[in-house]
């Protein structure tokens, strides 16, 4: 379908949507299933949500080994040099406008922390809409403690360091089951993450507002019934 809206718009739109009205858009459309990333892939905490354009990187085991260091002088020389190969994404990330960019990271469910409470601050300063890795992320705590929005499959101490090597920069890539490609619109909330191709996520948008009108009525005339004020939910279109 031909798009009409700027991406601005569209995820003004989506961004007061539940994953479950876009969902159930995505089935009206006859793609049921599609783009649903597994339940594996988790919110660090409660009450992340967000949309954005994918960004995606990948990352490979690597065929090189760590030699033990015998100073720490050595140690970070040695460090230093995986994470140049390691983070090439992020230095491509300095090299863009990332605005509403979503990190997706393929390190086929490799538990490497990849990202942590350093490197998430800095895309979030950079206005990174949040970060969604099948691997690990590391420095839990403390991510959650900086409000830095992060989906990932694993949970971990590891670094990346010693362990994994670049495997390529905004090309298609394979995040929990899903084929993510660079400028998909992924959207997260407590529910999951989803994955709606830019040229369908109209339609989808269109489809889902009806969903989400008709669940206010619904759940506003219960509130009704239980004598209880309504929650501010129901105020998402507000
Ligand atoms: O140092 C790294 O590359 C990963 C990490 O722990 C952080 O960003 O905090
Ligand atoms: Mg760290």
């Amino acid at each position: 379908m031909a798009t009409t809206m700027t991406d601005k718009e569209l995820l003004a739109k989506i961004r007061k949507l539940r994953l479950a009205d876009l969902s159930d858009g995505m089935d009206a459309l006859g793609l049921v299933n599609v783009g649903s990333m597994s339940t594996e892939m988790r919110p660090l905490r409660p009450g992340i949500a967000f949309a954005g354009f994918a960004f995606t990187a990948k990352l490979v085991p690597s065929q090189r080994k760590g030699q033990p260091c015998k100073t720490v002088e050595e140690y970070f020389e040695a460090n230093g040099e995986w994470c140049s190969d390691a983070y090439s994404f992020s230095r491509q990330i300095d090299k863009e406008d990332v605005t509403d960019r979503v990190l997706v990271i393929d390190m086929g469910g490799y538990p490497g922390g990849v990202l942590g409470s350093d490197n998430m601050l800095h895309y979030k300063a950079k206005g990174m809409a949040g970060a969604v890795v099948d691997g690990g992320c590391r420095d839990s705590y403390e991510c959650n403690l900086e409000e830095v929005d992060v989906f990932c499959t694993k949970r971990t101490f590891h670094h990346v360091s010693f362990r994994m090597s670049n495997g390529g920069i905004n090309v298609p890539v394979e995040c929990a089951g899903v084929t993510v490609n660079p400028g998909d619109v992924i959207c997260a909330d407590d529910d999951g993450v989803l994955v709606i191709p830019r040229d369908r996520a109209e339609e989808v948008v269109e489809f889902a507002i009806a969903i989400l009108e008709a669940d206010q009525k619904a759940r506003a005339a219960k509130y009704k019934v239980l004598g209880m004020e309504p929650d501010y939910t129901l105020n998402r279109f507000a």
